[in-house]
């Protein structure tokens, strides 16, 4: 065994030991070491910004991207935005027994579903610091016990945050190792967690291109996969200008690195003047437009788009564009292209809506608003692990449900089958 999978393994062992605890834990406990780590976090601040401050001198050196960097970059507001939301997950219903169904047979034998942890869960995430204290809330709170792979650029803040969290944690006396940080940006642990079958539950890989190519060829382990995000808005022969307009530009550059924002308009051939007003729009406040001849024939700043645009996530002010034939074949450019992220249809004709909204099926489906909803705070989830992308049980924003599942548990009187 290599070192890096000999501690890998020593990790998940002990990880799962935390689980059984966490499993069986009260929910009053929980609660109340998630506040304590939410004010270990506000008591380390110092400590937690110069971290940061370090990791982000690193990437400015490296000459990382604007957005980028902002993804990054911790501040005071920012880091009592991360503790607050810990304390808001302290306060969620504990998801960890709650019934979701019942019945009793005809033998009288009487079922019902109960919702319990996944165990131990492996997150490999990019380099947005929240993302360590919201996971490791999430998983605490959901009775799970998990062992966090982030991205090499915010090693030193998520070093610093972890070590705010765990101490609050096991100021309650729950055991720290309920929530472990793979303390290297060595990508030979990625490698490692996806073949740890047996000691890791679950994986889940939140991240774009690179991460999805390793996740597919190496993955033992069974994955929730929160990958890339080739969003689309749609604007139909119905839609109300105004909503398109004010909808596609929030889409696509209220925050144009995350995995929410829109990376294709898609225009109904019968949509032509709000479709021109809306590209207009997006090149008047500095988005480029990749676009096919139909949209170039828009406006002369519109350059041509290239059959790889159509799969392209630009995280950046650059949008494709392109011209479909109605509802249909805005659906089928989705699924020839999309990731099965979030896609959202601007129009006024409730029965369209209806067609797009049943008829494409991505983990989010968006009526008349902006991709950017794509969000557990957004969806009231308090916070989440990532968008999920896969088809596995939680599709969309995964936060405290989506971080169970199921047992049944069967209730007799002395039944035999016979
Ligand atoms: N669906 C969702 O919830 C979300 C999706 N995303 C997506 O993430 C992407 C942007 O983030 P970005 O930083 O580029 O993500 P990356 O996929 O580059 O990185 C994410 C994590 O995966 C690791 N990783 C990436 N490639 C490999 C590899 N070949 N082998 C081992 N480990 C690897 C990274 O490690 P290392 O640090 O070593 O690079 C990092 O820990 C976008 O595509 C965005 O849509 C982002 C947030 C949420
Ligand atoms: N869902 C969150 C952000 C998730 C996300 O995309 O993160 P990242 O790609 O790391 O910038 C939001 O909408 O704010």
């Amino acid at each position: 065994m290599s070192e890096i999978e000999t501690r890998i393994a020593e990790m998940a062992t002990a990880a799962r030991a935390a689980s059984r605890a966490l499993a069986a834990m009260p929910t009053a406990r929980k609660a109340a070491a998630l506040k304590a780590a939410a004010g270990a976090i506000r008591a380390a601040a110092p400590a937690i910004l110069a971290a940061n401050a370090e990791d982000m001198k690193a990437a400015e050196a490296r000459g990382t991207s604007g957005a980028m960097l902002d993804r990054l970059r911790l501040d005071d507001a920012r880091l009592e935005g991360i503790a607050a939301g810990v304390e808001a997950v302290a306060a969620l219903p504990d998801p960890v027994g709650a019934p979701i169904k019942g019945w009793t047979q005809p033998n009288g034998l009487k079922f019902e579903q109960v919702r319990v942890p996944l165990g131990v869960i492996g997150i490999i995430y990019e380099s947005r610091p929240n993302v360590t204290v919201d996971a490791g809330a999430l998983c605490l709170m959901s009775g799970n016990a998990c062992i966090l792979r982030g991205g090499s650029e915010a090693l030193s803040t998520s070093k610093a945050l972890h070590a705010a969290f765990i101490a609050g944690i096991a100021s309650e006396s729950l055991p720290a190792d309920a929530v472990q940080l793979v303390d290297t940006s060595d990508r030979a642990a990625v490698g490692v967690m996806l073949g740890a079958a047996g000691l890791i539950d679950i994986i889940i890989p939140r991240g774009g291109k690179g991460l999805v190519a390793r996740v597919q060829s190496e993955a033992r382990v069974p994955v929730l996969a929160h990958l890339d995000g080739i969003c689309h808005v749609y604007i139909d022969r119905d839609a109300d200008a105004d909503k398109a307009e004010a909808i596609a530009l929030n889409a696509k550059l209220r925050r144009t690195g995350i995995c929410g924002a829109a990376e294709t308009l898609l225009i109904d051939k019968a949509a032509e003047a709000t479709g021109a007003r809306v590209v207009k729009a997006l090149l008047d406040a500095g988005c480029e437009v990749r676009g096919d001849d139909a949209v170039r024939a828009i406006d002369p700043r519109v350059v041509a788009a290239d059959d790889a645009d159509w799969g392209t996530e630009y995280l950046d002010a650059i949008i494709s564009a392109k011209v479909v034939d109605g509802v249909g074949g805005a659906a089928e450019h989705i699924a020839r292209h999309g990731s099965a992220h979030t896609e959202s249809i601007i129009t006024e004709n409730a029965e369209t809506a209806n067609r797009f909204l049943a008829g494409v099926d991505s983990a989010i489906v968006i009526h008349n608003a902006s991709t950017q909803f794509a969000d557990g705070g957004e969806f009231g989830f308090g916070a989440e692990i990532g968008i999920a992308t896969g088809r596995l049980h939680a599709r969309g924003p995964v936060a405290l449900e989506g971080l169970t599942t199921y047992k049944t548990v069967v209730r007799g009187n002395g039944q035999v089958r016979p």
